[in-house]
């Protein structure tokens, strides 16, 4: 069969990085910055309950341009659903200018890489343009150093290695002398990829999109196991992907909870398991706060809290919903702790609350 041109195919953007290092951020970034275009962005989050379907589709043009693969992780159990989310996106691909996959924080590209690259009619509709990877420039370095247990890879530093460019992110967390340690550590890993630094994920979009940056041979080069053929010649990595060490905790509850209570709650949480705390998210609904409706994200002991652009609807019940992702997750501790943190029915400040 005649080989499709290159020009032909759906270009394909993989976003990866560790956990909380800023992938949302750039997804939603883009979306706003890239309005002329019609993007479809597919999001696979690591974690018991989805928030940041709710926080980039609020910047969708159309709700039908957001897919979800919540089966897990695409990189290892999900692989399959990828081929069939890509699959089912053949058909209507040519409404797109491009294709964004937000890969989870714990996510290894290379098997990413692969099962698109290996799949003959994924490869004919897609093209996979770039693999740009987000490094948190405050934990980025904890992270690439951390042993994993004998075999397993260190996800951040496949991350790194297998990136076309990396986007040093929030710069604003460290001073200039240490960003180029970083800079030098990360260039130590992948001498190939372009390093943009920035903040809150604002780089030049012609730097990341629609540049044909991709090149399969250097992912072979870096894995020669990557297809799932090894001729020896070269030293194989290790491709066990070990999550056994890292959990998600996802924790609902119905009310509201009391602000003071809540974040000295997370506050100290944070303070004391910042190391083990990954990263936490949650949708929060406040006494007090009339419809407006919370976000809070943490990665690791830093805080962000503020308003979501949407309001708690009418008769929406007042579900707040909390993820905890890290090592030692005590769900007991947390969800007594959360619970502890709703006011009670008789207590004044429910009065507050709106109905
Ligand atoms: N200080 C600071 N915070 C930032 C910057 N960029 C993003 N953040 C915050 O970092 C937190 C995590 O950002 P996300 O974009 O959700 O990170 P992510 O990589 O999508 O996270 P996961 O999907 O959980 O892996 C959010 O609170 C962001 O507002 C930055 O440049 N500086």
């Amino acid at each position: 069969m005649a080989e499709v041109p290159d020009s032909e195919k759906t270009p394909f953007t993989i976003v990866t990085g560790f956990l909380g290092a800023g992938k949302t951020t750039l997804i939603n970034y883009i979306l706003t910055e890239q309005r002329e275009k019609r993007i479809c962005v597919i999001e696979n989050e690591y974690g018991e309950i989805n928030i940041d379907e709710k926080l980039v589709g609020e910047n969708m043009a159309s709700k039908e341009d957001l897919i979800q693969m919540d089966n897990g992780c695409a990189c290892c159990s999900i692989r399959g659903d990828l081929v069939r989310t890509l699959g089912s996106l053949v058909e209507k691909r040519k409404q797109f200018d491009c294709v964004l996959l937000e890969t989870t924080g714990l996510a290894d590209p290379a098997p990413i890489i692969a099962t698109i690259k290996s799949n003959q009619w994924i490869d004919d509709n897609f093209l996979i343009d770039a693999v740009v990877c987000l490094a948190d420039a405050k934990h980025v370095k904890a992270h690439l150093d951390e042993l994993k247990p004998d075999g397993a890879v260190n996800e951040a530093v496949q991350q790194v290695a297998f990136a076309d460019r990396v986007i040093l992110n929030k710069v604003d967390l460290v001073p200039p002398e240490e960003l180029k340690a970083i800079k030098n550590t990360l260039t130590s890993i992948n001498r190939f990829a372009v390093v943009l630094s920035c903040e809150r994920s604002k780089v030049d979009l012609s730097q990341i999109i629609g540049i044909s940056a991709f090149k399969v041979d250097r992912c072979v080069d870096l894995d020669p196991a990557l297809f799932g053929e090894d001729d020896g010649t070269k030293a194989k990595k290790p491709r066990v992907h070990d999550l056994s060490m890292v959990s998600s905790c996802g924790i609902a509850v119905e009310g509201y909870l009391d602000v003071p209570k809540f974040n000295m709650f997370m506050a100290e949480l944070l303070q004391t398991r910042a190391a083990d705390l990954y990263r936490t998210k949650g949708v929060l609904s406040f006494a007090g706060q009339g419809d407006t409706k919370f976000v809070f994200q943490g990665v690791h002991e830093q805080i962000n809290f503020g308003p979501a652009q949407t309001k708690w609807q009418p008769g929406e019940a007042r579900v707040s919903k909390i993820v905890f992702i890290g090592r030692k997750l005590d769900r007991k501790f947390l969800r007594d702790s959360i619970e502890n943190c709703l006011v009670k029915p008789d207590d004044s400040a429910a009065a507050d609350a709106p109905n």
